[in-house]
């Protein structure tokens, strides 16, 4: 990507959002734990997103169900509705990663399978270090089979070492445990990992919510509008189904409640950042935006946090957008009137006093700023229609 390029000559240039890094989330856990099953689900109940996939190889992917659109070229299918595979090797993943995150495919989210051996800090450690300005390290979810915990952690020792940087457990075959087990293991994982969310599923079947924010159908193109995700909220929140391109059956929309914040005030970053450290462990998603309006600091903060991960990325505000902080909090079991109280707490009526060092706490969440709008295109064919979009 070369972000010097000047920019195309035209009497009326399109406005444009800014571009965020992709998100690229590692999905680890031991071999047979559920992982493949848990990426069907996410493909097969991703909404309108655009989901990039790495795997090791298609052979379990359900690329049949997915409705295979077409080569891509080299080892990367293209599916139905927007996603990508591609099949690789450790060594061939940056490349890989460089051509899902092209403009072009408009990918909203990378999911990396991890191969069931895989040290996840070292994929982590590559993600984080990747000089690929279009892709971010989203966090680790760890999928642990219930039925086979005790005996996996006796032969694999390492699976504590997973666990303790995981940012969400998926505690997966749960048909196969007796509930006392899986009350023992969700001690144990909280000692293992403790703050982490546990989600408990059977044949992976997690809100993909928890992890990516779903587009509805209607959406191919543009960014993801805060509309989108109070939208998608609420038909999580409350368990109703989408436009009947999916069968929701057996899902576990039902078990998340959502709250929304919204508040015209800007937020004082340290009892945000404060909030943010002492959240409910069953609070898995929060996502939208944060006007801190602190001097040097008045952009937009997209706020957005799997389970223990957090990041902010500061942006521009839109032209003629109001200056407001805008949430929505995903959980299980969580209080909404007790976080809507916390948040209120949060407000704060003065920012423009408050010193510059009140940022610290958030600017340590930050990767790198989004490409404000204006700047030119990195490619001139960033927001071209797909020829493969239905
Ligand atoms: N009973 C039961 N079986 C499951 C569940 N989740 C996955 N399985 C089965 O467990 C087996 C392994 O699942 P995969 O999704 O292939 O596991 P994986 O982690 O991708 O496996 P590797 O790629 O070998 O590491 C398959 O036969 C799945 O159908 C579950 O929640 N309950």
């Amino acid at each position: 990507m070369n972000s010097s390029q000047p920019a195309q000559q035209s009497d009326q240039p399109p406005v444009r959002p800014p571009v965020q890094p992709i998100p690229v989330i590692v999905l680890s856990g031991f071999l047979g734990s559920g992982k493949t099953t848990l990426l069907n689900h996410l493909l097969g109940n991703r909404g309108g997103t655009r989901i990039g996939v790495v795997v090791n190889d298609f052979g379990s992917i359900e690329i049949d169900a997915m409705a295979v659109a077409g080569q891509v070229g080299d080892s990367m299918v293209s599916l139905g509705g927007g996603c990508l595979c591609c099949a690789v090797d450790g060594s061939e993943l940056d490349a890989y990663l460089e051509k899902l995150s092209a403009p072009v495919h408009r990918i909203d989210v990378i999911v990396i399978e991890a191969s069931g051996l895989a040290e996840p800090q070292e994929m982590i450690r590559m993600l984080v270090a990747s000089e690929n300005p279009a892709i971010r390290y989203g966090g680790l979810v760890q999928v642990v089979d219930a039925a086979e915990f005790d005996a996996t952690r006796a032969k694999h020792p390492e699976t504590d070492r997973h666990l303790a940087v995981a940012d969400l457990v998926v505690l997966n075959k749960t048909d196969r445990a007796e509930p006392a087990a899986l009350t023992r293991i969700a001690c144990e994982l909280a000692a293992l990992c403790p703050g982490t969310p546990v989600v408990a599923a059977d044949h992976g079947r997690i809100d993909p919510e928890l992890l990516f924010d779903r587009r509805p159908w209607t959406e191919t193109r543009g960014q993801l509008s805060f509309e989108d995700l109070i939208s998608q909220a609420r038909e999580s929140g409350a368990g109703e189904e989408d436009s009947g391109h999916e069968d929701h059956t057996g899902h576990a929309h039902t078990l998340y409640d959502s709250t929304e914040f919204v508040s015209e005030q800007a937020l004082n970053p340290r009892r945000f950042i404060d909030f943010l450290d002492r959240r409910p462990a069953g609070l898995y998603r929060i996502k939208g935006y944060v006007h801190f309006g602190v001097p040097g600091h008045e952009e937009r903060y997209e706020v957005h946090a799997v389970g223990r991960f957090l990041r902010f990325v500061p942006g521009p505000w839109g032209r003629g957008e109001p200056r407001r902080s805008q949430l929505v909090l995903i959980g299980a079991g969580t209080d909404g009137p007790a976080l809507l109280g916390e948040l209120e707490a949060c407000r704060e009526p003065a920012p423009q006093h408050a010193p510059p060092e009140s940022m610290w706490g958030v600017l340590r969440y930050v990767d790198r700023p989004a490409r404000p709008a204006d700047e030119p295109e990195p490619e001139p064919h960033e927001f071209v229609a797909d020829p493969e979009e239905p």
